[in-house]
């Protein structure tokens, strides 16, 4: 069927490798052909080499997007794997998303040294986060605690637990799953409580738009419920200007043609947050998204989004 293997590009980090691998699965399934008709290429992007500051500070979400991007134009792969958290609304143009795998589960996960749960930590303990999303839900739910910057891979920021450096951290429950490492886990994080940012738990899978080969063999693999809950988040986040300063939060629920959506964005103490709920049908997934961030954004006004920094 193919003459040479689709090259499936990722970044090098353990998850992004679980990802592609979980990517080449599917299709060989899907498609009944043989591993090596698939090969995974790993690229070091500028997300993975900057440590020590938070990604809002250094660029947001395109920095682990843009190596894989230039791959891809350049026909180094033929397409790019994702966490979806991690792409920016807009995408370059010629390039597109076509594709979602079944989404994991979005929540996110405890993993608690002091206690099992953020609820249960000593007065004053201190929790390692540096997603500015999870700094203000942990800080709406527990004024007292102290929020440390905690940056790294999944693996470099469970080590720094284990060397003491905080009593507990927060991390993506699909990302944990997926490496295996569901075991650390002390405390699931409800939806409500404590929504994931828009994408959290899905693949998506990114390629030239005019390459309609690879379109049509990505089909296959397409999860439609995961589809129609990412262009819901994705068409909130565009709305809400992908601010990257501003702690968003939100997440689609399918349930055959019907789709609910709750979000919320906070001020990065968490004293301040504005909720919004919409439901409607999965056909107007982005219009429900959309309008669920422009009601937020007025609501919030303006001073919300350039107050902090
Ligand atoms: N920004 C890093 C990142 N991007 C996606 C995931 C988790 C996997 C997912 O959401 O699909 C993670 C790590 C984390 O937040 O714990």
């Amino acid at each position: 069927m193919q003459t040479r293997a689709l090259k499936i590009g990722t970044r090098g980090s353990p998850l992004a490798l679980a990802q592609a691998v979980e990517t080449r699965t599917r299709l060989v399934a899907a498609h009944g052909l043989p591993e090596e008709a698939f090969e995974i290429v790993p690229l070091s992007t500028s997300g993975d080499r900057i440590q020590d500051r938070p990604l809002s500070e250094v660029g947001g979400k395109g920095l682990f997007t843009k190596e894989l991007e230039d791959a891809l134009y350049d026909g180094r792969i033929d397409i790019a794997v994702h966490s979806s958290k991690d792409m920016a609304t807009v995408l370059p143009e010629g390039l597109e998303v076509s594709t979602f795998l079944p989404r994991e589960d979005a929540r996110d996960a405890f993993i608690g040294k002091l206690a099992p749960s953020i609820l249960e930590l000593p007065h004053g303990a201190t929790v390692g986060s540096s997603s500015l999303r999870r700094q203000a839900l942990i800080k709406r739910m527990r004024p007292d605690l102290n929020v440390v910057m905690f940056r790294g891979n999944v693996q470099t920021r469970l080590r720094k637990l284990e060397e003491g450096i905080a009593a507990g951290t927060i991390l993506a429950n699909a990302g944990l799953r997926r490496l295996g490492l569901e075991s650390v886990i002390t405390d699931l994080m409800p939806l409500d409580k404590f929504p994931p940012a828009p994408g959290q738990g899905a693949i998506g899978i990114e390629h030239r738009s005019s390459d309609s080969e690879v379109k049509n063999l990505l089909a296959a693999v397409h999860d439609a419920p995961t589809g129609h809950a990412l262009a819901c988040e994705r068409a909130y986040l565009a709305a809400l200007d992908g601010s990257c300063r501003t702690p968003i939060a939100g997440h689609a629920v399918i349930e055959g043609d019907h789709l609910s959506f709750s979000g919320v964005i906070l001020s990065p103490d968490g004293t301040e947050s504005h909720e919004v709920r919409r439901e409607g049908k999965v056909v107007d997934a982005a219009q429900i998204g959309r309008a669920a961030g422009d009601d937020v954004r007025a609501r919030a006004g303006t001073r919300f989004f350039e107050g902090w920094s």
